[in-house]
């Protein structure tokens, strides 16, 4: 099993979705770091279930109890630990799926992986309610990057074939990231906005669910970060965004697009602007040789629709090794992408950090 990640922080989550709690332990932060607890709970709210009609009906506060690591209103620099206890699991939703399995879920994976030993009820490790101590140690770590001015900010780019606007890969304002932190369904044009939540209503009335994309960037992130090959910057976010449940693609800057560009139409032509050095465009988003430029790092993350629908659908019954049928009944997402967002911006928090980490003294 591998649920370490992390060079100079190192993160431990652990838990299942109906098992009595989940957490982490982070090891590798600064000493000295006054946390604030105000944001940490708007955090885990932005993520947590049960908020709205256009989430699952679970209702879990997420509130993060610490165990160790933080003394005197300070982190201490050893091993951070903290605990989220489970308090609205209804397994009995799960019985029936004990032997068949979800289309699309990891129920079967996680069979065959774990020979059947898998906690199978709310998809137990698998599930995306272990995001939440991602989102707590992603809460730190987005405290300690806003030392250095760094802020990451994310909008709901589409969902099913609905679009947004898109970020201005340039000219991003600071207080636009912070207002879209702070809305339960972050996207630039409130219009759109307001259609993506009838489609998703109208998706789940029907018995179905929805994917989409989420537009992250990452604001004020010095120069030089990342070192090639393998801690890239692209490679360190992408590795933890593929680790997050749902999650089926990742571009960087125009990605998949920048291939139907000739050369000239996709270079970042650049220029001195006083003493700093920009880009006049910034297709790369921000990241060049696996290094950041200093331009807003930008990157779209694709999550597919939610896996567990009221339709029916065909599968197996993996003990009695025979065809079937599914109905799922239960409470789930009908969207993963609006509880996802700060998901993504935790990930992206910690992968930076991390690198940042490579070549700044914190402590
Ligand atoms: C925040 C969040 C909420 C999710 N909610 C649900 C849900 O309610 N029902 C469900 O079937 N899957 C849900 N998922 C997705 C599954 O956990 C995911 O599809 C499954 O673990 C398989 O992983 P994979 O898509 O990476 O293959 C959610 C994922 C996240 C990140
Ligand atoms: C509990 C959370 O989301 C859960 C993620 C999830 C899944 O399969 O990923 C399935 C559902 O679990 P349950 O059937 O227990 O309600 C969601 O509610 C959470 O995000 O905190």
């Amino acid at each position: 099993m591998s649920s370490v990640w992390g060079k100079n922080i190192k993160l431990s989550i652990f838990g299942e979705s109906h098992g009595r709690a989940i957490g982490v332990n982070i090891d590798g932060l600064p000493p000295g770091v006054e946390l604030d607890f105000s944001f940490i709970k708007r955090e885990m709210k932005r993520r947590s279930p049960g908020r709205n009609s256009i989430n699952t009906k679970r209702q879990e506060v997420d509130q993060v109890e610490i165990l160790s690591g933080y003394f005197n209103n300070k982190t201490t620099g050893t091993p951070l630990c903290a605990i989220i206890w489970n308090t609205d699991k209804k397994s009995k939703d799960y019985d029936l799926i004990k032997d068949i399995m979800r289309p699309s879920h990891g129920d079967y994976t996680g069979n065959i992986r774990y020979k059947g030993y898998n906690d199978y009820r709310g998809g137990g490790h698998f599930s995306g309610r272990i995001t939440a101590p991602l989102v707590f140690a992603g809460s730190i770590a987005k405290q300690i990057l806003a030392k250095d001015k760094i802020i990451i900010g994310s909008h709901i780019y589409s969902i099913g074939e609905m679009k947004d606007k898109g970020f201005d890969y340039i000219d991003i304002e600071k207080e636009k990231l912070v207002s879209l932190q702070e809305s339960d369904f972050p996207v630039l044009d409130n219009d759109i906005g307001q259609r993506m939540k009838e489609l998703i209503l109208s998706v789940k009335k029907d018995g179905d669910s929805v994917g989409g994309v989420v537009e992250t960037v990452i604001l004020n992130s010095p120069s030089g970060i990342g070192s090639p090959f393998f801690d890239s910057i692209e490679s360190t976010i992408a590795s933890l965004l593929f680790s997050v449940p749902g999650v089926k693609g990742v571009e960087f800057g125009k990605g998949f697009q920048i291939s139907k560009m000739k050369g000239s139409q996709g270079n970042d032509q650049m220029y001195f602007l006083g003493e700093k050095i920009q880009s006049y465009t910034n297709n790369n988003g921000g990241i060049l040789g696996g290094i950041s430029s200093g331009m807003p790092i930008i990157f779209r993350t694709a999550f597919k629709p939610t896996p567990s629908i009221g339709k029916e659908q065909r599968t197996i019954n993996i003990s009695k090794r025979k065809n079937t049928s599914l109905k799922i009944e239960g409470r789930h997402d009908p969207c993963i992408v609006p509880r996802a967002v700060p998901v993504v911006e935790s990930v992206a928090a910690l992968a930076l950090l991390d690198l940042m980490m490579d070549v700044k003294k914190y402590d």
